[in-house]
């Protein structure tokens, strides 16, 4: 039984304004979202109160506003696409809180839903500042966490609203905790945990304990980068975080010590521009030219990674080996997604793999269907599989 309040435990809600916390940070190119199971996920926790009658505030982060809001960060465009596969109209406020956000709250009859825009348009959110989370928790009566792929936040959304209304967890949330625990409460052994993706500042910290609890660790997409110049390997021009080149180290020397072998490229596809068909050759990962960037691993590098699959019981997996929207630069993260979708129908794997831009590579490879479990969380996963706290369902717990 989860130890904390579920929907199961809300009995009345028709009238009543529920603000629900979804993930809505999903990947979108040219203005369009182009993955939609973030939104997918969160459609039985917003149908459930809908149809009991609840007027449903959705609140969401998108992107990582700097300073204030951002047109371009707007939640605007996924307010439509949350409605077309929610299949019933989702209104939208042009704000989160104050005016706009109270009246188009005071608009909603029972059943509605209504999206308000972007929480990080204020600066409050990111620093939990109880202020904000007053003015937030004025726009509902009831609490509801449906955003465990932003668990790992303590931000007023996530966290401080918990303590300010009745909180309750929502369908996905509850989902994830129990497949997660299920598949990854006692792994097989070998454990081989695959991260890539681009947001080494916040992941890599998550690493250093990762290490402790896996045989192997392979490491792709642009954290490698920040990993092989730490090691003096010159990466040209690559997405690379060169100040964390201490942190990467300390890493390197925890796997040591913990008999975690890892696994970095030893070719890469470079270019000299991030864009689809951009003129490419794979090189030995020593000899990148100063002018280019790694978009990819070579395939030395994916048969590598395909070996350490072959020995692997269980798999986990946040972030893409390379840029994979942008083709060719695909070809590796498709490589070992089918490699790892095959083992896993072979029933020789569980497969556990996670993340906003993971899940739509997954989904671009083909082969989303065939891992033993796909989570929407990408940073909170990694924190749980690390056996770190999450704010965002510990204060559920509270
Ligand atoms: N070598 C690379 N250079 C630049 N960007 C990369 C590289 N490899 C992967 N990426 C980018 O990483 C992004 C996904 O990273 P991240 O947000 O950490 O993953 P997730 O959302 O699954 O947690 C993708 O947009 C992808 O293009
Ligand atoms: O996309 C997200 O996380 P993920 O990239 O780890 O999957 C979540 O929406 C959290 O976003 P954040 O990492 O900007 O706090």
């Amino acid at each position: 039984m989860a130890d904390f309040k579920t929907l199961d435990d809300l009995s009345d809600v028709s009238g009543k304004r529920v603000l629900v916390r979804v993930d809505l940070n999903v990947p979108v190119a040219d203005g369009k979202v182009t993955d939609l199971t973030r939104i997918e996920r969160v459609v039985p926790t917003i149908k459930e109160l809908s149809d009991k009658g609840a007027r449903v505030i959705l609140l969401a982060h998108f992107g990582r506003p700097k300073d204030g809001p951002a047109p371009e960060l707007s939640l605007r465009p996924i307010a439509a696409a949350t409605a077309e596969v929610l299949g019933r109209p989702v209104a939208f406020a042009e704000d989160c809180v104050g005016e706009k956000a109270e009246q188009a709250v005071a608009a909603l009859n029972n059943g509605d839903v209504l999206l308000l825009e972007n929480t990080r348009f204020y600066k409050g959110e990111e620093k939990n500042d109880p202020a904000l989370t007053e003015q937030f928790a004025a726009l509902g009566d009831i609490y509801v966490n449906d955003a465990f792929s932003a668990a790992h936040r303590a931000h007023c959304s996530t966290e401080g609203l918990a303590r300010a209304l009745p909180a309750y967890a929502g369908r996905t949330m509850q989902a994830e905790l129990e497949a997660l625990e299920k598949g990854l409460g006692a792994p097989v052994k070998p454990v081989i945990a695959i991260v890539g993706g681009a947001k080494v500042s916040t992941k890599i910290d998550l690493l250093m304990n990762l290490v402790k609890k896996v045989d192997a660790l392979v490491i792709g997409g642009g954290m490698a980068n920040t990993f092989l110049a730490a090691r003096g390997t010159d990466v040209g021009k690559s997405l690379c975080e060169h100040d964390l080149a201490n942190t990467a180290k300390q890493i390197m020397i925890e796997a040591a010590t913990a008999g975690c072998a890892i696994i970095l490229p030893v070719d890469g596809v470079v270019a000299r521009e991030f864009k689809a068909g951009a003129a490419n050759e794979t090189v030995a990962i020593d000899s990148v030219p100063a002018d280019a960037m790694i978009l990819d691993v070579g395939e030395k590098t994916v048969e590598a990674v395909n070996q350490w699959i072959d020995r692997a019981a269980t798999l986990v997996w946040n972030g893409p080996l390379g840029a994979f929207e942008i083709e060719p630069f695909d070809k590796a993260t498709v490589s070992a997604a089918r490699h790892a979708a095959a083992r896993t129908k072979a029933g020789r794997l569980v497969s556990v793999a996670g993340g906003g831009d993971t899940v739509a590579a997954l989904n671009h490879a083909g082969v989303a269907d065939d891992f033993t479990y796909v989570s929407t969380a990408g940073g909170a996963f990694l924190e749980w599989m690390e056996g770190k706290p999450l704010p965002g369902v510990e204060v559920l717990k509270a």
